[in-house]
């Protein structure tokens, strides 16, 4: 056995661990475009949930949501992604939308007034 040969196990010569390499710098890469995409995604939507606290809307729009879903699954269907799998997605980062509006709205609440306030 070569000195080369000892530090590979024995299925992964060089070249498989370079296109490993290759590829896993690549997902890194999609990993972190994810990221910077999602911190954009969510800058938006705080601003969307300060604005419907302002105007006493709704946190959740269900008519909304209906249409974004039903073109991200023909996206994803065009893209070759399984439609399931972009729907779940959509709806898990929705629910953190919602949760986020729900606490913009509450903390724009006035406070609550002390017991017996106003009582004479
Ligand atoms: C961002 C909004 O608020 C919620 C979150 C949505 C989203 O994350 O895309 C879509 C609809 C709403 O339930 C909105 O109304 O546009």
């Amino acid at each position: 056995m070569t000195s080369r040969e000892s530090d590979a196990t024995p299925s992964t010569d060089d070249s498989v661990r370079a296109e490993l390499g290759a590829l896993r710098d690549s997902i890194d890469n999609i990993d972190a475009a994810v990221v910077h995409m999602l911190a954009e995604r969510f800058k938006c939507t705080q601003r969307v949930g300060r604005l419907k606290a302002d105007h006493q809307l709704p946190p959740a729009d269900p008519a909304r949501e209906a249409r974004q879903i039903a073109r991200l699954r023909e996206l994803a269907h065009d893209a070759k992604l399984d439609p399931a799998f972009a729907e779940k997605l959509l709806n898990f980062i929705i629910a953190e939308v919602i949760r986020h509006h729900e606490q913009i709205a509450s903390d724009s609440l006035p406070p609550d007034e002390p017991p017996g306030a106003g009582v004479r």
